[in-house]
């Protein structure tokens, strides 16, 4: 593989060091996507590099991505896996590494419970958990304090999932992450995310020996603590006719949940949802504001528009969207300047495959690269300026891809974009945000796989 690999002349660096390749240049600044960012203008917006003994394809041409990623889905529909994420997940149980037949399975299941249409009939959990937000924020600027909007949105991203989930909700915005629960949910996902990247995700003798480490010292990442007991309390108070929640709806599909696999499933499954549905739109919501607070004059413009289409109605609703096209191309900015998901997430190549000019061989790992279509000047105008009104003249459909492309893309996106949009116009329509100091909030990146800005806080001036 690797003789074709060299011998079709496909760009990359030169030399790779035996076992980590070039590990070591892509994460020697702890910044990889910015590494990435640079050696695609040394090779090319497709390039070939090794990440430790994969084989890895960077692919930042936005048509190149669709060929891979739509027209050839077939052969990549499989993330790459290894001994960790084999751990982690019961062997592929679940769905974000879920393979083949069990992944269209599991796609369909977690599809259909996170349709928009579907999503409808939750809309109460969201409208409640945006009302418990403000209601704190409006106890925050009464009292002079100031807003530290991290641990707020991952409360509110949270809720909203385990209400969806398991039909819990543990946080009140009051004492925000206080409770243990949230404490230890929380720190598993942030556990697993900060794992997402490493040696021993790419190199299959570091896999085992950090994951016996990890086995032997108890480390690694579960959340059975929470997830098997909210599992049995569902298991015995169920009535199939009248599912409560997510879980009860992925038991009654799984044939009552009782065999050995589809509990592995429906416990990996849970699991998913607080992975990918928490940081994800709360880093997402972290952004907005920075932009927010540094960009005044953008505030003061989409406060007038909110408010003029809110009208005396005092919060605003799903349905006003798309009456918001300049909130609409704020949050499409703040997620083409600062994606969460700067690598994409990688597929595996089933079989070796021609596309377009590129072969790629059987088994090579490839990833979308979403930073590095999102920086490149051929497609943006001015890509690190922040301008929201680029999205308001075209909708960059071709080349602003954040939940990925093809049928494996992110099955959440609705519902993030459902959260993200109650949240950030109410509070945009009921607050003006400003930095507490006079300097611009701090855009600096944190990288742990999901790309977040440190934490920062806002004060809060009523608006209404
Ligand atoms: C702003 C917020 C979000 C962004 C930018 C985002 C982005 C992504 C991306 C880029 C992928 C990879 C798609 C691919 O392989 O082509 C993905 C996958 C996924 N996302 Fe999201 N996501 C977000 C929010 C959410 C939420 C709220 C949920 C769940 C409630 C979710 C659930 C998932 C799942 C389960 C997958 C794996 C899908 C599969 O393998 O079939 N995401 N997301």
């Amino acid at each position: 593989n690797y003789k074709n690999f060299k011998n079709r002349k496909l760009n990359g660096p030169k030399i790779a060091l035996p076992l980590i390749g070039n590990f070591n240049i892509i994460v020697k600044d702890g910044m990889p996507h910015y590494t990435l960012h640079k050696l695609s203008k040394v090779y090319g917006k497709v390039y070939r590099i090794w990440f430790g003994d994969m084989m890895t394809l960077v692919v930042s041409d936005p048509k190149v991505i669709r060929e891979i990623f739509v027209k050839n889905f077939d052969n990549f529909i499989n993330r790459p896996s290894g001994l960790w994420i084999r751990a982690l997940t019961r062997n592929h149980s679940n769905l974000v590494f879920g393979r083949d037949d069990h992944w269209k399975n599991m796609k369909s299941l977690i599809g259909n419970l996170l349709s928009s249409t579907k999503l409808k009939q939750y809309n109460g959990v969201i409208d409640r958990e945006v009302e418990g937000l403000l209601s704190t924020m409006n106890s925050i600027e009464s009292s002079s304090q100031i807003f530290y909007p991290k641990k707020y949105f991952k409360t509110y991203t949270l809720n909203i999932i385990l209400e969806l989930v398991f039909s819990k909700r543990i946080s009140s915005y009051d004492d925000c992450l206080a409770d243990e629960q949230v404490q230890n949910i929380l720190n598993y996902v942030d556990k697993v995310l900060t794992f997402s990247f490493g040696p021993h995700r790419f190199i299959e003798s570091f896999g085992v020996i950090f994951y016996l480490f990890m086995k032997l010292t108890g480390k690694i990442p579960n959340a059975s603590k929470f997830i098997d007991p909210v599992y049995q309390e569902h298991i015995s108070t169920l009535d199939p006719k009248k599912p409560r929640d997510f879980l009860d709806e992925l038991i009654i599909s799984l044939g009552g949940g009782q065999t050995k696999e589809a509990i592995d499933s429906l416990l990996v499954l849970s699991s998913d949802f607080l992975i990918t549905g928490t940081e994800t739109s709360g880093s997402t919501l972290e952004w907005l504001f920075v932009y927010m607070a540094n960009y005044p004059d953008i505030q003061e413009k989409v406060f007038g528009e909110i408010k003029s289409v809110v009208g005396s109605k005092n919060r605003v609703t799903l349905t006003d969207r798309a009456s918001t096209p300049y909130f609409n191309a704020i949050l499409k900015e703040v997620m083409r300047i600062k994606p969460i998901a700067v690598l994409g997430m990688p597929r595996e190549a089933l079989d070796d495959i021609q596309v377009g000019e590129y072969f790629i061989p059987k088994g090579t790992q490839v990833f979308p690269f979403n930073y590095g279509v999102l920086n490149d000047p051929d497609y943006w105008e001015h890509p690190n300026e922040f301008i929201p009104e680029r999205f308001l003249a075209n909708n960059h459909s071709e080349q602003f891809l954040p939940f990925g492309a093809g049928p494996r893309n992110c099955v959440g996106s609705s519902m993030a974009l459902d959260e993200i949009y109650l949240l950030a116009t109410n509070i945009l329509l009921s607050f003006k945000l400003s930095s507490p100091n006079d300097q611009p909030i701090d855009d600096t990146e944190l990288f742990r796989f999901v790309v977040q800005p440190k934490e920062y806080g806002l004060t809060l001036k009523k608006r209404i």
